[in-house]
């Protein structure tokens, strides 16, 4: 890093590559790539300054915990595979509600008598005598493996590194069962795969993370805070809905309604004027039901692009991870 200013690493092709770019969108600070694709450098639009480096994934996950970034787009799986102690490494500002993906361990459809962690551990403590070797593993997630059988005890098996095509290991007879991850799980299918019923290491998905090691100057720091109070306020939108309608005893219907997360953020309408209310999306439906049974004739219901608050809980806890 040359300069003192913010970098944030975006996936600059694979799965979440896309989705990443919709997210800075969303928040109003489009990824801007002068050069074109192959340029691997841009800038963020809609603040002043920041720069961006197009990284793949796993890159992004490396420059995050050395320090060479401060902010990055990133799955957690590859966070918690490839950063030894990653906690003290890497801040997980928010998940971001794409690129889901669960790591799991899978045997052969045909192990009919293998459907849990226990029953593997027993293959796993008969194996060598009866075939003259260790249980293999086929992964490249040696770190989660390892951490997740410990704790179940099991550990007489020997991990087969595989960095593709992993779920084609017991057919080729590289080895017994896999640790990978799945999204639709159809590639496990293809292969006549089953999940183990508590085989689900880690449920991950994308994160905007930030790097406790990089150099965070005050310049750094501030532009973190505008960027986190935009991707907060699109957040907050995001799981909101506008309610609007007009009811003789509008302060008791906002006390009906509360229980259900509803807020009146700008206050009581004056007698006869319209209440608007913020209610989580989940809750719209039973929200408009209640306001009706309590006089209401209409109530409409508004998608938000942002919600702008006085609180800054995104921001705050970087600081806080920073020191
Ligand atoms: N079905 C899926 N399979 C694999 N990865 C997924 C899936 N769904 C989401 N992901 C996420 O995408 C990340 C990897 O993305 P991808 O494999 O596209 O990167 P890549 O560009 O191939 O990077 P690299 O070349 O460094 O492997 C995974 O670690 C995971 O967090
Ligand atoms: O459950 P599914 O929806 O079928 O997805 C799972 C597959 O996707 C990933 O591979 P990817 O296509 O990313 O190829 P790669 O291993 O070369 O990264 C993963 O390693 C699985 O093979
Ligand atoms: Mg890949």
């Amino acid at each position: 890093m040359s300069t003192d200013r913010l970098v944030i690493a975006v996936p600059s092709k694979g799965r979440l590559q896309e989705n990443a770019n919709a997210f800075f969108e969303r928040a109003g600070l489009p990824v801007l790539q002068p050069g074109g694709a192959r340029n691997y450098r841009g800038r963020l639009g809609g603040i002043d300054d920041v720069e961006i480096a197009f990284l793949s994934a796993s890159e992004i996950t490396r420059e995050i915990a050395v320090g060479n970034v401060h902010l990055g787009v990133t799955g957690l799986d590859l966070v918690q595979e490839t950063v030894p102690a990653w906690a003290q490494k890497v801040h997980l500002v928010t998940e971001l509600g794409f690129g889901f993906a669960d790591v799991v361990v899978a045997v052969p459809m045909a192990w009919i008598d293998v459907a849990t962690m226990a029953d593997l551990a027993d293959v796993a403590a008969e194996f060598r005598a009866r075939h003259g070797h260790q249980l293999r593993i086929a992964t490249k997630y040696l770190n989660l493996t390892r951490r997740f059988f410990a704790e179940h005890g099991i550990a007489d098996y020997r991990n087969v590194e595989s960095l593709g095509a992993t779920e084609g290991a017991p057919a080729s007879g590289a080895a017994e069962a896999i640790v990978d991850i799945t999204t639709t799980g159809s590639t496990l299918a293809a292969n006549d795969l089953k999940i183990l019923s508590d085989g689900v290491i880690l449920k991950s998905q994308a994160h905007l993370v930030a790097s406790r090691n990089a150099a965070w100057s005050d310049l750094a720091r501030a532009q973190a805070r505008t960027i986190l109070d935009r991707v907060a306020s699109e957040a907050r939108a995001r799981r909101t809905r506008e309610v609007r309608t007009r009811l003789d005893d509008a302060a008791g219907a906002l006390a009906a309604v509360a229980a259900l997360g509803a807020t009146a953020p700008f206050g009581l309408p004056a007698a006869g004027g319209p209440l608007t209310l913020h209610v989580p999306s989940a809750r719209v439906a039973a929200v408009a039901d209640l306001l009706r049974a309590r006089g209401a004739a209409t109530v409409t219901v508004a998608r938000l692009d942002w919600v702008f608050a006085a609180d800054a809980e995104m921001a705050d806890a970087l600081e806080a991870a920073l020191g």
